[in-house]
């Protein structure tokens, strides 16, 4: 059974061409012209680009008391619907679980995956066994460790398990995450808000200000630095964090930054509309911000300071975000945007002018690809890919709307836009999942992708570090273990 996608116009990160691409056992065989095989679609005024890749979702994930909603099913489904054809989520440990425990609840969970799938393995406490199972999870294939620096007396890490977590994750040659907010602090500012009677959902953004970001971001450079490992620091929403990320880069250190489609696109004023619902299902951490923020999030993406976009989809209902009536503190954290992070980011990136064709494919896919040592087996168009593909129509439009949505919630934090740019196939593994608009996935189709450690990046770091480490200055005469 072969396919081909004719008459479209290839795009990648760093091409832009016309040719026919022949996909055969869920892989690409062939990219020219006169190819031929059993199907046909066509892809006329199309761009054929690589299938999005989000590294960043929260997939039926235990968290606030609660578990959010999108689960693999309707969260890959969504992924698919908007051009997304692979998820990376977190295996997430209870504090006092163990790494390889919480991976076969997410084994058990992600089986109903419509499109391929990894994990990030978070690192939500320390001690000798978390340690110990570090290493069989890079074995497994997940060489990437999210830390929390926030949510104090649940998921937060301290300095010294972050430098102990960061040190083990450089020596297994995997990446290093953060979640940067100064968890100390929100506690804080958090109590103090409440005491004075700042119950509402508006008070989240007022205990998250940029500052605390900012600060826990340039604190998880220094101590990555020090540990030897490369950062990727995750949902940076501010100028704050993104100037600590330039920084860093400027200086050759290993350094990632993630903003979200959310933080480019929607702002603070959405928490001080007066419907309690509509404020509250846009409370995620960090908060949305300002418009100069916003900006500050497209020069970096334009600049490349910033290398990914994602959407960290985390979906609650209404009546999961209405637990937190009352207490500002209990609304469960988190908004969606799986469905929507590719339209979205083509309409106000690329139709702007503010991104070109090609910078859209490698900050939705072939960044994240190269950084998570996926490529090129996802985030390209070349013979021997997967056939992970978006046939991108950039002139179809829609109005997003809840009432459409694949997602399992009863709103959208997007509800209204215009968007002009949707995919006319989504194709996962050679398979038309989407066809205009129309579903036609599969639940189950999607497999695990493992990924190996020491990758490029990590080779270069440790080289660099081997060759920079502290040495004894030899001194004639003077032995140098005492005597
Ligand atoms: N971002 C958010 O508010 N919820 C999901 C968990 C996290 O990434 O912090
Ligand atoms: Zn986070
Ligand atoms: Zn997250």
């Amino acid at each position: 059974m072969s396919t081909i996608i004719r008459n479209g116009t290839i795009v990648t990160a760093d091409l832009t061409y016309k040719a026919d691409v022949l996909i055969e056992n869920g892989r690409i065989a062939a990219i020219g012209d006169n190819l031929t095989g059993n199907t046909e679609l066509d892809a006329t005024g199309c761009y054929v680009m690589p299938g999005g890749i989000d590294p960043h979702t929260h997939l039926e994930m235990p968290f606030m008391g609660t578990y959010s909603t999108d689960d693999f099913e309707s969260g890959t489904r969504s992924a698919l619907s908007g051009g997304t054809t692979m998820v990376v989520d977190f295996a997430l440990p209870s504090p006092g679980q163990g790494l390889l425990d919480a991976l076969q609840m997410w084994d058990n969970k992600s089986g109903r995956a419509h499109c391929d799938y990894s994990y990030h393995m978070a690192v939500t406490w320390w001690g000798e066994q978390v340690f110990d199972e570090m290493k069989a999870v890079v074995d497994r294939g997940i060489t990437s460790f999210k830390h929390f620096m926030a949510y104090k007396g649940a998921l937060m890490v301290n300095d010294d398990e972050l430098f102990a977590s960061f040190r083990r994750v450089g020596d297994l040659g995997g990446i290093a995450m953060v979640h940067a907010e100064n968890g100390d602090v929100v506690a804080e500012l958090s109590a103090r808000l409440l005491a004075e009677g700042n119950t509402g959902p508006e008070a989240h953004a007022y205990s998250r200000p940029p500052q605390v970001e900012g600060e826990a971001t340039n604190r998880a450079i220094m101590v990555a630095d020090m540990a030897g490992v490369p950062l990727y620091v995750v949902h940076v929403s501010c100028e704050d964090s993104h100037e600590a990320i330039r920084r860093a880069r400027q200086q050759g250190k290993r350094v990632w930054g993630e903003p979200l489609i959310q933080h480019l696109t929607l702002d603070e004023s959405e928490y001080f509309n007066a419907d309690w619902d509509h404020a509250a299902r846009r409370v995620m951490s960090p908060p949305f911000r300002n418009k100069q923020h916003q900006e500050s999030l497209w020069n970096g993406l334009q600049a490349g300071s910033l290398s990914v976009v994602a959407t960290d989809h985390c979906a609650f209902t209404t009546e999961q975000k209405r637990y937190g009536i009352g207490d500002f503190t209990k609304i469960p954290n988190g908004t969606g945007g799986l469905e929507d992070r590719m339209p979205m980011l083509w309409t106000e990136g690329v139709n702007t002018g503010r991104l070109t064709p090609n910078e859209f494919v490698a900050v939705t896919s072939t960044n994240i690809a190269k950084i998570l040592n996926l490529y090129p087996k996802k985030g390209a168009v070349l013979v021997g890919s997967d056939a992970d593909l978006v046939v991108w129509d950039p002139e179809a439009e829609k109005t997003i709307t809840a009432g459409s949505q694949q997602s399992a919630i009863d709103y959208n934090v997007f509800e209204g836009k215009k968007v002009k740019g949707l995919p006319r196939y989504t194709i996962t593994r050679g398979v038309v999942a989407v066809t205009e608009g129309k579903m036609d996935s599969r639940e189950g189709h999607g497999e695990f992708v493992a990924r190996e450690p020491r990758g490029t990046v990590n080779r270069a770091l440790s080289q660099w570090k081997e060759l920079t480490a502290p040495r004894p200055v030899e001194r004639s005469g003077i032995p140098a273990t005492g005597v």
